[in-house]
C-alpha cells in the first residue's frame, strides 16, 4: 500500500517553545485514524505541520514526506489535502451559497473571486459533491445563514471537490448539537466506506467510528501510543491520557465516554 505520510523525528517550535517532540508517524493511503489527547497536547500543531503551515526544526534525522515528496508547492498541497475544522471560515465565504462554497475548493480560495472561472467539469463535480455529502438542500443557501452543522457538511464537500486525497478533520464536531453530531458522524462513516484517507482529531470518543481501526494518543507534544482501537479505547488508557476518571461503554462498535 502506498504511503500518504512519513514523519521521522519531527520537532516543532511555537512561541519559542518545543510543542511537538520527536514525532514519528507513518500513514498509508486509505487508512482512517483517530487522534486523541488533552487540550494543548499538539494535535492541531501536527495537522499544521502536515499542511506545511508550520515547519519542523531542521535537524539531521528529521524527515518529512507527504505523498512521497519532501517539498511541495503549497497551492498544490492544499488541493490534495482537505482540512476541515470548527473554525469559522473568512468573511468572504459567508456571502456565497453552498454550491459556490464547494466550487471554491478547486481554487483553495475563500470565495469565487472574479478572476476564478469554474469550468464545466468543476461545476459538474460540485453538483456530484453536493449529492455525495447529502447537501443538495443547501445548494442555494447562503453559507452565513447555515447552521454550524450545515456549514461543516459543506466544508467537507469543499474539501472533497478539489479531489482531496486525504481529509484532515480537526475537531469538526465541536459546537454541534446532538443531531448535527450524528449527521456528521454518518457522513464520516460513508466517506470511510468510500476508502477516503482520514486523520480525525476529536474529543468525542463516539466520533471514533468503527472504521477508524488505528488510534494515536498524544500527550505533552508526544505520540505516547499508536495502536489498534480495541487496545487504546479502554477506561485505563483514557484515564491515563486525560488524567481523570473515565467510564466507557460500547454499542454497535461505537464507544461512549463520560
Ligand atoms: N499561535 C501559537 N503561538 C504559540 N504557541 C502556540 C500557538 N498555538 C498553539 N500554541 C501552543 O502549542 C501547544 C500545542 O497546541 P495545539 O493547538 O497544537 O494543541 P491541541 O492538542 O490541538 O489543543 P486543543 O485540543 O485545545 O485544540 C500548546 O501549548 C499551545 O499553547
Amino acid at each position: 500500500m502506498s504511503t500518504f505520510l512519513d514523519l521521522q523525528h519531527v520537532n516543532v517550535v511555537r512561541g519559542g517553545r518545543t510543542v511537538l517532540h520527536d514525532i514519528n508517524l507513518q500513514v498509508a493511503k486509505g487508512e482512517q485514524i483517530a487522534i486523541l489527547g488533552p487540550n494543548g497536547c499538539g494535535k492541531s500543531t501536527l495537522i499544521k505541520t502536515i499542511t506545511c503551515e508550520l515547519y519542523p526544526l531542521a535537524q539531521e534525522q528529521t524527515r518529512i514526506a507527504i505523498f512521497g515528496r519532501p517539498r511541495w508547492d503549497l497551492t498544490e498541497l492544499k488541493r490534495r489535502l482537505g482540512v476541515v475544522s470548527a473554525d469559522l471560515p473568512g468573511k468572504p465565504t459567508l456571502s456565497i451559497t453552498g454550491y459556490e462554497a464547494i466550487l471554491t475548493g478547486f481554487f483553495s480560495s475563500s470565495t469565487l473571486w472574479p478572476n476564478l472561472v469554474a469550468t464545466e467539469v468543476m461545476r459538474e463535480r460540485a453538483e456530484e459533491v453536493l449529492i455525495q455529502v447529502d447537501a443538495v438542500r443547501l445548494r442555494d443557501v447562503l453559507f452565513g445563514e447555515m447552521s454550524a452543522g450545515q456549514q461543516r457538511r459543506v466544508m467537507i464537500g469543499r474539501a472533497l471537490a478539489g479531489s482531496a486525497e486525504c481529509l484532515l478533520l480537526d475537531e469538526p464536531s465541536n459546537a454541534l448539537d446532538l443531531l448535527a453530531q450524528r449527521d456528521l458522524r454518518n457522513l464520516i462513516v460513508s466517506l470511510a466506506d468510500q476508502g477516503t484517507t482520514m486523520l480525525h482529531i476529536t474529543h468525542h470518543i463516539a466520533d471514533i467510528i468503527p472504521a477508524m481501526k488505528r488510534v494515536i494518543c498524544m500527550k505533552e507534544g508526544r505520540i505516547v501510543a499508536d495502536g489498534p482501537r480495541e487496545d487504546l479505547l479502554t477506561e485505563a488508557n483514557l484515564q491515563w491520557l486525560f488524567g481523570t476518571e473515565v467510564s466507557l461503554s460500547e454499542r454497535d462498535g461505537f464507544f461512549h465516554a463520560w
